[in-house]
């Protein structure tokens, strides 16, 4: 049988989505992917937030600023995310409107401030049209407005490692 192509895509902004993506390539293996905006994000919380909840109900897709090479070549995407306004980000969903995804294996993780994820799987589902979207994993991450920006460091690095280690072996 033919090896399964990983590619581990993630949007993140500050730093918690980035560091559980490197953890599951550290473990599954293959390619990571930043998906990263044309235009810069906003500096501060309270900026992208404000953009992020006008661009959510405009449905406003922006443009990427990278493109993956030969998406074809892959069988299971690992798509990471954090949480916004209880949804995904537009850039995401950018993302998924840029590839075909028929076939596809789709393993989506999301990161929050302790709110929970909202929609985001299910809109992950919408989006990637004909892939199979597995269970996803959720993660508490940082929380900005309490200035509390990265948090995957030191005692809750392990917990998380061993939430990722459930869910890999679940899939
Ligand atoms: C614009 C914006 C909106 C957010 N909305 C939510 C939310 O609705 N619920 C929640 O639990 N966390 C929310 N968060 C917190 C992020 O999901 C959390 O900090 C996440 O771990 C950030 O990931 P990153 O470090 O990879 O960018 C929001 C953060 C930002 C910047």
């Amino acid at each position: 049988m033919p090896e399964t192509k990983n590619l581990i895509a993630y949007f993140s902004r500050t730093g918690n989505t980035k560091a559980i993506a490197e953890m599951i390539q550290a473990q599954v293996g293959g390619d990571l992917f930043a998906i990263t905006t044309k235009e810069p994000l906003p500096k501060t919380f309270q900026q992208q937030l404000t953009a992020a909840q006008a661009d959510q109900e405009s449905h406003h897709d922006p443009e990427l600023a990278d493109q993956v090479t030969d998406f074809a070549q892959y069988d299971h995407i690992y798509l990471g995310t954090p949480t916004w306004d209880m949804a995904l980000p537009q850039p995401v969903a950018s993302f998924l409107s840029s590839y075909d995804f028929n076939g596809k294996t789709v393993l989506p993780f999301a990161t929050n401030s302790g709110f929970g994820t909202g929609t985001v799987f299910s809109q992950i589902k919408d989006l990637a049209k004909g892939a199979n979207v597995l269970p996803g994993l959720t993660l508490k991450g940082g929380n900005e407005s309490d200035g509390e920006d990265f948090v995957i460091t030191g005692n809750y690095q392990q917990e998380v490692q061993d939430q990722i280690n459930d869910w890999l072996n679940q899939n």
